[in-house]
């Protein structure tokens, strides 16, 4: 008897992972057996065309949003505790925790990570035994998970986002002068009301050499401006826009086009109160308020200060099945493409939405609630105070 045909949609469903997503050698070798086309992209996409109330409709309202690690023991002894191993990869930025299993952490577990996560901004764990469906369990201790309505999902857990750059590139072409997609410096949905809080991205299968992502840190680019120049941006708000472009259902002959929003350019972390910028160069297109060209200088400083200093960002080389996750409200990244698509990669992607970003005057920096500032630094911001009682 010939062998029961493979069912793309259900390919990648079941538990356990091995079975499920598995490899994205087994999963193409599947998909191509099953007689899919991959050379047009990813099987999963939805085919009908997409409007901007697919964006709108599940999100356009107040949510309300618990930081978890707002609920956290600052000291985290239950997560640190159970940890065979922690340690920091950068003073600034990036933490790796060695011997937990995340499917496994316990309520106050998973707080206290939510607490790590927002002070350190990205934390790592290798040898992951994961599925999908875990992955979108924990995802939702962080927030309300979104559902992308353009990024491919694993079939039957929705939430759960394939993120496959290879196949990705034969939908938009990427190459080595012109990587584009995630390869580029950016922070994910700033144009939701609510924009992402934790992503947690576990990546089953990796190139043997390059492949890394990045991050820089949100807290210590905005520490890195002159206390003057922080006043001036303190408050003030940005468009920031859509990675993907929609539909308007009431004027579909317009064409797709981005959806925008305005949010302000600093913003306060639940959890740690300490101020973060954030603004990125894909997605952050005018200051509010200033004229375009005055918006530009600043918003290529600001992206520069982000991007071009390596003493506040960490660079991952990945390992099968390592999990990494990054707090969008306070970070920035870049997947590196210097591999070219030349062996897969391959991963799954829960993301967690959080509360509409806030500014606070009366906020500090991580710097100064650390205790970490310089004399130097100390005295800028008592001349700052001092020029503000003239
Ligand atoms: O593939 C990566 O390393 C990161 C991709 C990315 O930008 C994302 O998952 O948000
Ligand atoms: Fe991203």
């Amino acid at each position: 008897m010939a062998p029961a045909p493979i069912d793309p949609r259900i390919v990648d469903v079941a538990p356990p992972r091995k079975d499920s997503l598995g490899l994205p050698g087994p999963t193409r070798e599947r998909l191509e057996k099953a007689g899919i086309d991959l050379s047009s992209g990813y099987p999963y996409r939805p085919s009908r065309p997409l409007y901007i109330d697919d964006v709108y409709n599940i999100r356009n309202f107040d949510r309300s949003h618990v930081d978890p690690g707002t609920r956290a023991d600052p000291e985290k002894k239950a997560l640190l505790s159970a940890a065979k191993e922690v340690f920091d990869l950068t003073r600034h930025i990036g933490t790796e925790i060695v011997g937990l299993q995340l499917k496994d952490l316990t309520d106050q577990q998973k707080d206290e990570l939510g607490l790590l996560i927002a002070e350190r901004s990205v934390v790592f764990f290798r040898d992951q035994d994961i599925s999908p469906q875990q992955q979108k369990e924990l995802g939702k201790w962080f927030g309300e998970i979104e559902i992308h309505p353009q990024v491919p999902q694993v079939p039957g857990v929705a939430g759960v986002s394939v993120i496959w750059p290879e196949l990705q590139a034969t939908e938009n072409p990427a190459s080595f002068r012109r990587p584009g997609g995630s390869s580029r410096w950016h922070t994910d949905l700033v144009h939701e009301r609510q924009p992402a809080g934790v992503t947690h991205l576990h990546n089953d299968t990796v190139p043997t050499v390059g492949g890394d992502t990045l991050w820089a840190s949100g807290y210590s680019a905005y520490e890195k401006l002159s206390p003057l120049f922080r006043q001036f941006i303190d408050g003030k708000t940005a468009i920031y826009r859509s990675a993907h472009p929609y539909l308007d259902r009431k004027n579909p002959e317009a064409g797709p086009k981005y959806v925008e929003r305005e949010h302000p350019i600093v913003r306060v972390h639940p959890a740690t109160g300490w101020k973060a910028l954030w603004v990125n160069r894909a997605m952050t297109s005018r200051i509010v308020g200033l004229d375009k060209a005055e918006s530009d200088v600043i918003l290529g400083y600001l992206f520069d200060v982000y991007e071009k200093n390596p003493d506040i960002q960490v660079r991952f080389k990945w390992s099968p099945r390592t999990s990494a996750l990054w707090d969008n409200r306070i970070t920035i990244h870049n997947a590196s493409w210097d591999y070219e698509g030349s062996q897969p990669r391959h991963g799954t992607r829960v993301t967690s939405l959080a509360e509409k970003p806030v500014f606070d005057p009366n906020a500090s920096t991580r710097r100064e609630k650390l205790g970490l500032l310089g004399q130097e630094e100390i005295q800028e911001l008592i001349s700052v105070k001092e020029l503000g009682l003239k």
